[in-house]
């Protein structure tokens, strides 16, 4: 007999047979890990990355610098180790990040991560010969024009056969010219994050001016400027008093540093979720007190849908009170949040309106189509809007929940199984995006 192939594979979502009571250490956030990696690769000297997220993007991303020539290495780390002075925390706590020499030819698979497809080609532009950048199906559909046309603006030489998407390879001359350059990056933040992260190692540095008419994701645009900061980086932004949609990064080598990585909040969704829809408490160790991450505002909106949280020195500690409310909400700063919000709100005791995030359309799947179909197979009752959902929650049953291989579906799916009975999701091992151990800390925190 043959394996079920794991995108084929239903895995029965667990139901909550009373009040979750749990302590759920979530991995390193995928945003900052992917940061980091790039920044540590582009530093003058090496620098330590501590509790990375190892998943697939951060191991693509990985993989990606180290075919350029960077050495990234599993360490067993001592020093200032967040687990005390002089403790060791063992093999595979940290990497090493060991910058070198950017060489092509090489190639790169993006997998389906925004943040590997658009971050690295300007690196590649650094590098000394061709670099090809590849990925998965639905990489291809994801919008690229920004940085693609941005880089070729800025003196970068790139073959994209399909026009502004992948795949593609960029000519890496050893180094780029950098300067001025306009972009719209209403469709993907990522488009400035990418462009300002290579900038101190461009000739001129960079002065991306956003030209669209509005931009998605304002707090992960924030956490590059502070990270670009926090490795020696000169930074202008409209928030430090510059042009409304001007930033301007100067040309200067980087710091090689030790970071130790948050936990990931908006993978810390689902667990937070899971206390709201049960009526339980959930705690959540490490949560940052301040953070550019766009999870934090989950305080706020599930405080407002119904919970209860504080931060203590346990960490997070978030209660749900019995009672679900909708929400109507701009999610446009924190788009990532969507799918499991809109599953709470499908359980929730009034309707609920998600706006802002129409570029969802283009993330890992059409996430808007997504949730919309998957929550109303189930009984829902979800039309899409021009920029979001509109959710009326009625009683829903069990069924397969289809994931689109989009790790957010998977996890939102997952919240639902918690309160409905019989839900089966479809490919659960898509969570590995960034969250490999998803089934295993979801069924621990269930006490299962
Ligand atoms: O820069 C980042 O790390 C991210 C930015 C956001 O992308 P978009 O602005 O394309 O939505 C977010 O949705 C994604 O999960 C991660
Ligand atoms: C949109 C997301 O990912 P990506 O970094 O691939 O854009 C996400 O993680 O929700």
């Amino acid at each position: 007999m043959t394996a079920t192939p794991a995108h084929t594979a239903l895995w029965p979502a667990p139901h909550a047979r009373g009040a979750v009571d749990a302590t759920v250490h979530v991995p390193g956030s995928k945003s900052v890990t992917n940061r980091a990696l790039v920044l540590a690769s582009l530093a003058s000297e090496p620098g330590w990355l501590r509790r990375p997220l190892r998943s697939r993007d951060t191991l693509l991303m990985a993989g990606a610098l180290r075919a350029l020539g960077v050495g990234i290495e599993e360490t067993v780390s001592s020093n200032s180790s967040p687990a005390g002075a002089g403790t060791p925390t063992g093999p595979g706590e940290a990497w090493r990040v060991i910058p070198s020499t950017l060489h092509g030819p090489a190639t790169v698979d993006v997998g389906n991560a925004g943040t590997v497809m658009r971050f690295l080609p300007p690196v590649a532009t650094l590098a000394d010969g061709p670099v090809r950048f590849d990925g998965d199906p639905r990489a291809y559909e994801r919008p690229l024009h920004g940085v693609i046309d941005a880089l070729r603006a800025l003196g970068a030489r790139i073959d994209d056969e399909s026009r502004g998407a992948l795949p593609l390879t960029v000519h890496g001359g050893g180094g780029l010219d950098g300067g001025p350059v306009e972009i719209d990056a209403s469709s993907s933040s990522q488009f400035v994050s990418a462009l300002l992260l290579s900038a101190p190692r461009f000739n001129q540095g960079v002065e991306v001016r956003h030209t669209g008419s509005s931009l998605p994701s304002m707090p992960h645009i924030r956490m590059t400027v502070d990270m670009l900061r926090a490795v020696g980086a000169q930074v202008d932004t409209p928030e430090s008093g510059g042009e409304p949609n001007v930033w301007r990064v100067t040309p200067g080598a980087l710091l090689g540093r030790d970071l130790t990585i948050e936990p990931d909040l908006s993978n810390a969704q689902p667990f937070l979720a899971a206390a709201l829809v049960t009526a339980g408490t959930v705690v959540i160790p490490d949560w940052p007190e301040r953070t550019t991450q766009p999870g934090d505002r989950l305080r706020e909106i599930f405080t407002e849908m119904g919970g209860s949280c504080e931060l203590t020195e346990r960490g997070l500690e978030f209660t749900g009170s019995g009672a679900v409310h909708g929400i109507d909400v701009d999610l446009g700063e924190v788009g990532e949040l969507t799918p499991g919000i809109a599953a709470v709100a499908a359980l929730a005791d009034s309707p609920s309106t998600l706006r802002g995030v129409a570029h969802l359309r283009l993330h890992e799947t059409d996430r808007l189509a997504a949730l919309t179909k998957e929550i109303n197979e189930l009984g829902g009752d979800v039309t899409e809007t021009a920029d979001g959902l509109h959710i009326r929650p009625r009683r829903l049953h069990g069924g397969i929940f289809h994931t689109y291989d989009d790790h957010r579906m998977a996890t939102a799916g997952a919240i639902l199984g918690l309160a409905v009975d019989g839900v089966q999701i479809e490919n659960v091992a898509t969570t590995a995006k960034t969250l490999p151990d998803f089934p295993e800390l979801w069924a621990g925190m269930l006490g299962n």
